[in-house]
Order: structure tokens, then sequence, then C-alpha cells
């Protein structure tokens, strides 16, 4: 087993360390407090615990922290495994958060797994891995004080010599439970044994034969008294059969006489029953005689020749059939009645319509009339106006005669007036115009020559130009003003012409509209004409057909006078026919009151009947009675002729004999019995003896190889503890040799002083160190650093053989000193350097050693330095690569 590496947080004065570890000498070097132990007790606290530090959790965690985690990896059997522990504070106290073990194939949890399986794996509890591997600083005397049987405790654990003793106890444990074993069964096969002496010195096969013999008389006794129990029994049966017949005749004989009263009793009640009958059946014969009388009353009445219910019903049959034509006919009248009067009504009714219509039609006419005259007068009036206007046309075209142009023409006389005068107007206007100039001009010169200029050209007129110019305007101004007075004389006859032909133009146009309105009227004249005439005739046919439909309305009011009386006359018809129906109903009523007597009489002559059946019964019942009385007394009279009072009265003795006999001899028989059954039970109970005889044989034998077996097992776990214990010792005795060789060596070794030859260690674990005089001395009356080296050559020892011993089977921890070199001079440091050496040449694998002192920094493969850094108190480790150098400049 070798530590791998340790990672620390908040972990005593560490804040935060990791290191790894190899294999050969580390040595951890720093001075006093700086952390060197504190870095050990946490592997050993990664692998165990806190419990085998002898410390609480607190005082793990660096002060002022709530949590802490170490780490571990270690290689054990060539597998790597990582043990992980974190503390927390919780509450006051400091406890286990987390803690585990990881290995190759599985992980464990909590803190108790996690030591159990590091225990099982290293084969060495705590205390068992602080003896071996961790000689801890200050315990220099533990081992040399404690006591022989501590050491050898110690020692046998170590080397699991505890094993053997183990099964050695067991062994013996288990051959003190074949003992206690074995003498239960002897115990048991002595108690048998006497048991069945016992049974035997009884001889039960004897004793069975005569309680036999005894059951056997007893049993031929029982059966006689059975036999005469027996007779006794048929004697009761007998004697009671008798007194028993006689109950029953008695009870009988009582029986009949009471059925003998009953029966006389029934057939008094019947007679006075049949007396009441006959006096029914004269009433009812007198009834009949009463109705006879009634009905030959009726049947006269009826006119019937016999009263027999088939006369009258064929009567009642021939009645009601005519009752019910009769009936028929009757209705059939009164439909006829009415249909007569409904059409005589309708008949009524169309004449009336017949001869208003008539007075319309005639009423019509005589409205036509009276329009007639109207257009009539109307039409002598359009023709007055027609000739007047005629004689007016005439008088226009009269006036023609006279005018200069014919009728017709006109129109065109004034269109050629108009173009004269419009020409003579315009030669007027012009020539009024040049007037009007030639007069301006004149003027004009005038002025001219009177202020003595040209007229013309203003200059002076001496010898002007144009003075004979103002003649010529005088002369054209007379020319003009004749012409201008020639044309105002022509447009005045013009003028006059003119409107004699518009004139003309007029009252060409009034003949023209006279004559077309005279077509019109004439036109009008004609269809009135017509019309009054075709109006006029209409009137005479209007008349004509109104005298055609008063002929009617008279024919059609004498046909309904006609319906009318034949209805009154169907009416009374019917009226007849309903008295007859009267008549006939009476005489159904006759014959149904002559029925009801008839029905009547059947009925008397029924009662009559079943009186009489009545009767009859009641006599045959009294007769049968009788016989039934007749019969009964003869059976009484031989009942009470058959009663033997001797033997009744012998019976009485016997029965009252034979149960006395039979109690007695029950109570003998139940003791006889009960007898018996006691000897029954003896009998069983020697059987029961003789059984359980057998069956303790058989025990007994069973019982026998039982403790035969267990003597066998018994010397075998005898032998077996005693191998156990003889294996140990010897084991022991080897053990001792080699541990004492060893610790001469180591001792020689480290020490290397003359003054002691050797040390012994026996059997019994005795330590004793021999001077070279020979003279013993106890390990603690050695000096100090002596008893150190001891120890230390003790402890190394223990190691080698452990390692000898075990080799293989389960790879050695570490070694692991703390600080060993307390209490040594420098020479015997030098020497502890050897020791290592030796230590190491013997193949341990991994050495850590603790310490402050520089001298044994030579011997280290590897150096690790812990310092403490004085103002925060905080540890740190580190690894020196060179050790030599790291040793000099670390001082
Ligand atoms: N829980 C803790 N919190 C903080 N510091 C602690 C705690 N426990 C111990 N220490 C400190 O750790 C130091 C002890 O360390 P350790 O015993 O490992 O020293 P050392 O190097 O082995 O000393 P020496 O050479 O004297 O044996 C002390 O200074 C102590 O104050
Ligand atoms: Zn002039």
């Amino acid at each position: 087993m070798r530590f791998d590496r340790i990672r620390l947080t908040n972990f005593k004065p560490y804040a935060d360390a990791d290191l790894d570890l190899d294999d050969g000498v580390t040595v951890i070097h720093g001075l006093n407090g700086s952390g060197k132990s504190s870095l050990l007790d946490a592997c050993f606290f990664a692998l165990y615990g806190a419990r085998a530090l002898d410390e609480t959790l607190d005082d793990l965690v660096t002060t002022g922290e709530d949590e802490a985690e170490i780490d571990l990896w270690f290689t054990h059997d060539d597998t790597a495994y990582h043990v992980h522990r974190r503390l927390r504070r919780s509450g006051e106290r400091i406890q286990t958060a987390d803690c585990t073990l990881e290995g190759p194939d599985a992980t464990y949890d909590g803190a108790r797994d996690v030591r159990d399986r590091i225990t099982r794996m290293l084969r060495m509890d705590a205390e068992a891995f602080v003896n071996c591997a961790y000689v801890r600083q200050g315990e220099v005397n533990k081992l040399i004080n404690a006591t022989p049987t501590e050491r050898q405790t110690m020692l046998d654990d170590l080397l699991q010599l505890g094993k053997l003793e183990e099964y050695r106890e067991r062994a013996g444990q288990a051959r003190l439970g074949v003992e206690d074993v074995r003498s239960e069964k002897r115990g048991a096969l002595d108690q048998l044994e006497s048991t069945i002496e016992e049974y035997e010195s009884r001889d039960l096969h004897a004793t069975l034969n005569a309680l036999t013999t005894e059951r056997e008389e007893l049993d031929a006794k029982i059966e006689r008294y059975e036999d005469q129990r027996e007779r006794a029994r048929e004697t009761l049966e007998e004697a009671r059969t008798v007194l028993e017949e006689y109950e029953e005749t008695r009870e009988e004989l009582e029986r009949l006489d009471a059925e003998i009263a009953d029966l006389e009793s029934k057939v008094r009640e019947t007679e006075a029953e049949r007396d009441d009958l006959r006096r029914e059946l004269g009433g009812e014969r007198d009834r009949i005689e009463e109705l006879d009388e009634e009905v030959e009353a009726r049947r006269t009445e009826t006119d019937l020749d016999e009263a027999t219910p088939e006369a009258i019903e064929e009567r009642k049959q021939t009645l009601s059939t005519r009752v019910e034509e009769t009936r028929e006919t009757a209705a059939d009248k009164r439909t006829k009645a009415k249909a007569l009067e409904t059409q005589a009504e309708n008949l009524r009714t169309k004449a009336e319509d017949l001869s208003s219509r008539a007075g319309e039609k005639r009423e019509e006419a005589s409205e036509l009339d009276e329009k007639v005259e109207a257009a009539t007068e109307e039409l002598e009036e359009r023709r007055e106006r027609v000739s007047e206007l005629e004689s007016e046309a005439e008088t226009l075209r009269e006036t023609f005669e006279d005018a200069p142009v014919a009728f017709g023409d006109a129109a065109e006389r004034v269109e050629t007036l108009r173009e004269r005068l419009d020409e003579v107007r315009d030669r007027h206007g012009e020539v009024a115009g040049a007037l009007d100039a030639a007069r301006s001009r004149v003027e004009e010169a005038e002025r001219l020559r009177a202020e003595g200029k040209c007229p013309e050209c203003g200059q002076p007129v001496e010898g002007s130009p144009h003075v004979e110019r103002l003649a010529d305007d005088r002369e054209r101004v007379e020319e003009l003003e004749s012409e201008l007075a020639d044309l105002e004389a022509e447009r005045e006859a013009y003028g006059a012409k003119l409107e004699e032909a518009e004139a003309l133009v007029e009252r060409e146009q009034r003949v023209e509209s006279v004559e077309d309105r005279l077509a019109t009227l004439t036109q009008l004249v004609d269809d009135r004409a017509e019309s009054a005439r075709e109006t006029r005739e209409r009137a005479e046919r209007l008349r004509a057909e109104a005298a055609e439909l008063d002929d009617q309305a008279e024919s059609t009011r004498d046909a309904a006078a006609t319906q009318a009386d034949r209805a009154e006359t169907v009416r009374e018809e019917a009226s007849e026919r309903a008295d007859e129906v009267e008549a006939l109903e009476a005489r159904l009523d006759r014959l149904a009151a002559l029925d009801d007597r008839l029905d009547a009489r059947a009925d008397a002559e029924a009662t009559v009947e079943r009186l009489q059946d009545r009767r009859e019964q009641l006599a045959e019942l009294n007769a049968e009675r009788n016989d039934r009385l007749t019969e009964k007394r003869e059976r009484r009279r031989e009942l009470a002729d058959a009663v033997d009072e001797d033997r009744v009265e012998k019976a009485r003795e016997d029965e009252e004999r034979a149960a006395d006999y039979l109690e007695k001899v029950g109570d003998a028989l139940d003791d006889l019995t009960t007898e018996r059954d006691d000897l029954q039970s003896r009998i069983g109970s020697v059987e029961g003896d003789l059984d359980q005889l057998e069956r303790l044989r058989e025990k007994r034998d069973a019982l026998v190889a039982r403790v035969d077996a267990l003597e066998s097992l018994h010397d075998e776990t005898e032998s077996l503890e005693t191998m156990y214990g003889d294996l140990r010792a010897e084991l022991r005795k080897q053990n001792v040799e080699t541990l004492g060789r060893m610790l001469n060596e180591t001792f020689d070794l480290v020490y290397g002083n003359d003054a002691y030859s050797h040390i012994r260690l026996d059997g019994e674990y005795e330590l004793t160190v021999f001077q070279k005089d020979g003279t013993a001395l106890a390990p603690d009356q050695l000096s100090g650093g002596e008893r150190a080296l001891f120890n230390l050559s003790l402890r190394c020892a223990i190691y080698r053989l452990l390692a000898e011993g075990i080799d293989g089977a389960a790879p050695m921890p570490p070694l692991i000193l703390d600080e060993p070199t307390v209490f040594l001079d420098s020479g015997h440091v030098s020497r502890l350097v050897d020791l290592v050496d030796e230590m190491r040449s013997l193949g341990v694998r991994q050495i850590v050693i603790v310490s402050h002192d520089d001298e044994l920094v030579g011997a280290a493969d590897d150096l690790v330095r812990v310092e403490k850094e004085p103002t925060s108190n905080r540890s740190t480790v580190e690894r020196v690569d060179d050790p030599t150098l790291a040793a000099v400049s670390g001082e």
C-alpha cells in the first residue's frame, strides 16, 4: 500500500494544501508547530476517521472555519483508491457531511462503510495500523511499558493469530455443546430403561387374561336379563292393546249415541219444512186460477181465437208490419207535400220576377222615347244653322262680282301690290335723301357767297370757278321736289288698292271657314237623324218584350196555384195515415198486456213444479236418514254386546305387573353394564400399557444409537480444539523466535553499543536486555535515548515480521516515523539513517519520516517543506526538488 496524494482544505493549520507522495523515503521537514504532524494526521484521519486520532472533529477544522475537506489518493494491491471526507459545521458541532471511498469497481458511502472497507482491505483496524506502521511522536514507552499479555494480544492481532484462537474457542464451544447434548441424551436413556423395567415387572399379560374371563361371564349374565326384559315388554304391549281396544269401543259408542240423536232431530226439522212447502203450493195454485180468468177476458178483447203465445206473436208481427208500412206511407206523403209546397213557392217567385222584368223593359222604352224627342229638337236647330251658313257664304261670293279679281285670286293681288308699294317707298326715300343733300349744298353756298367767298373752296368769289355750280344745285332741288311729290301721290294710290285687296283676302278666308263648318254640321245632322231612328226602333222592341214577359208571368202564377192545391191534398192524406198508426199501436198494447198475463201464469206453474220437486227431495232425504238411523242403532247394539269386562280387568293387572318388572330389571342391567364398562376400560388400559412398553423399547434402541453418534462427534470436536490450540502455540513460537532475531539485528544496527550482548523475547513475550556481563535488565531500566532506540528497533522488527509473515497477501502500509530523532544524539541520528536505508533495502516501499532534524534530510529521496506563515498562522506545504540544497537553504 502506498499514499499517492493528499489534498487538504481548512484542515488544522492548512488553508489549502496539495501534496504528491512517491515511493522511497519522503522526509517532511519544518520548524516546530509548522504543521508536519498535522499532515500525517490528515492521512490517518482520511483512512480511519477521527475516532483513532484521539481528537474530535471540531479539533480538525481550522479554527474559525465551518467546513473542511480531506482527499487521500492511495494505491493498494495495484489498485487506485480515493477517499474523500468533508466536514461541516451544523449548529455548535462539526459533523461529517460526506465520506466516500472510490475504488475501481465500487464506491462506498458513509463513515462506517468506508472504515469497515479499509479495515478489511488493509486487514488492520486503526489500532493495528498505528501499532504496525505509525510510530507516533512521544509514544516511545508504549510498547516497552506494555504487559506481556498486551504485547501478545497486539502481535497476535497483527499476525491474525487471533483468528486461530477464535477457531479454537469455537471448536471448544462446539465440544461443550456436544457434551451437553450427550449427557442429556444419556440421562434420557437411563430414565427410559428404568421405566421399561418397571413395566416389565408388572406381568401385564396375566392380568389381561384374568380380566378377559371376568368380562365373558358378565356378558352371559347381561344377555339373560335382556331376554327376560324382552318378554316383560311383550306382555305389557299385549295388555295395553286390549285396554286401548276397550277404550276405542267406548268412544265409538259415545259417538254413535251422538250421531243417532243428531239424525233424529234433522228428520224432524225436514218434516216441518215439507209442511211449509205444501202450504206454499196451495197459494201458487190459487194464483194460476186467477190468471186463467184474466187471460180469457183479455183474449176476448183482442179478438183472438186462442190465447197462445204463438197466436199473440203472429198477431203482433202482422200489426207491427202494418204500423211500419203506414208510418212509412205517412212520411212519404209529408215529404211529397213539402216538395209540392216548395215548387209552388218557386213558381210564385219566378212569376214575380217575370213581372218585374216586364216593368223594367217598359220603363226603359219610355226613357228612349224621351231621348228621341230631345234629339229631334236639336236636329231642327242644327238644320236652321246650316241654312244660315249657306246664305252667308252665298252673300260673300256675290261681293266678288264687282271686285278687280275673281274669287280665289285676291291673295296674289295683295302680293303684287305690296311689291309695287315697296318699290315706290324705296324710290321716295332715295329722292328725299338727294333733296336734303341738294338743299344743304345750296344753303352753304349762299352763306359763303354772302360772305364773299367761294362757296366751293372758301376762296374769294372773284374769279372762283365754283359759282356756276350753285345754279345747278338749285335746279336739281327743284327737280327733286317735283319727283318727290309724284312719288307721294303714287304711294297713296297703291295704299288704297292694297287695303281693298286685303279686304278681299279676308272675305275669301271667311267663305272657306263657313263652308268647312257647313260640311261638318251637315254630317252631324245626318248622324243624329240616323241615331234617333234607331232609338225609336229599340223602344218599340222593348215594349214587345215586356208584353211577352207579362204573358209568361201569368201562366207561371197559374202553375204555382195548381201545385199549392196538390200539396194540400197530399198533406191531408198524410195525417189520415198517422191516425191509422195510432189505432194500430193501441191494439199492440192490448196484445202486450195479454202476453204479460200468460208469462205470469207460466212463472207460477214453474214455481209449483219447483216446490213439488223440493218436497220430494226432502222426502227422499228423510228416507235415507231413517235407513242410516236403523244401521247405527244396529251397530250400537252389536258393540254393547261385544264388551268383555273380565278380559279388560285381567289386562289391567298384567300391565301393572309387567311395568313393575321392567323398572327393576332396568336398574339391574344398568348396574351390570357399568360393571362391564369398567372391566372393559381396565382391559383397554392393560392393552395400552403393553403398547407403550413396545414403543419404549423402540425408543430406547434409537436413543442408544444417538448416544453412540454423539460420543464420536465429541471426540472429533475435542481433537479440532486441540489442533487449533497447538497450531497457534506453534505459530506464536515461530513468530517470537523470528521477532527476537529481528529485534536483536535492528537494535544492534541502531545502537551499536558494546555494553549489551542481546535482547531476549521469550515465549511469554517477556522482554529482557542482557548486558555483556550477563546481567539482565528490564527495558524500562534503559536511558531515555536507549529506550527510544529500543522502541524504534522493536517497531521496525514488528514491521519486518509482518512484511515477511503476510508477504504478498496484503501489501504493507507505508512505514511512518513521526519525530524519531527526539532524545537522540547526533551520532544516533546517523544510525537512524542507516536503519532507514536498511528498511528500504529490505523492500519497504514507502517510508514517510516527519522530522525537524536536518540530518535526516540526507536520507530523503523526496523532501517536503512545511512552513507556517507567521501573520496568517496558516501552514503551507511544498516539495523541494533537490533535497540537499533545500536542506541548506532551509537553515
Ligand atoms: N484546528 C486548528 N486550527 C488552526 N490551527 C491549528 C489547529 N489545530 C492545530 N493547529 C496549529 O497547528 C500547529 C500544530 O501543528 P503540528 O503539530 O502538525 O506541528 P509540527 O510541525 O508537527 O510541530 P513539532 O515539530 O513541534 O512537532 C500548531 O501551531 C497549532 O496551533
Ligand atoms: Zn374756290
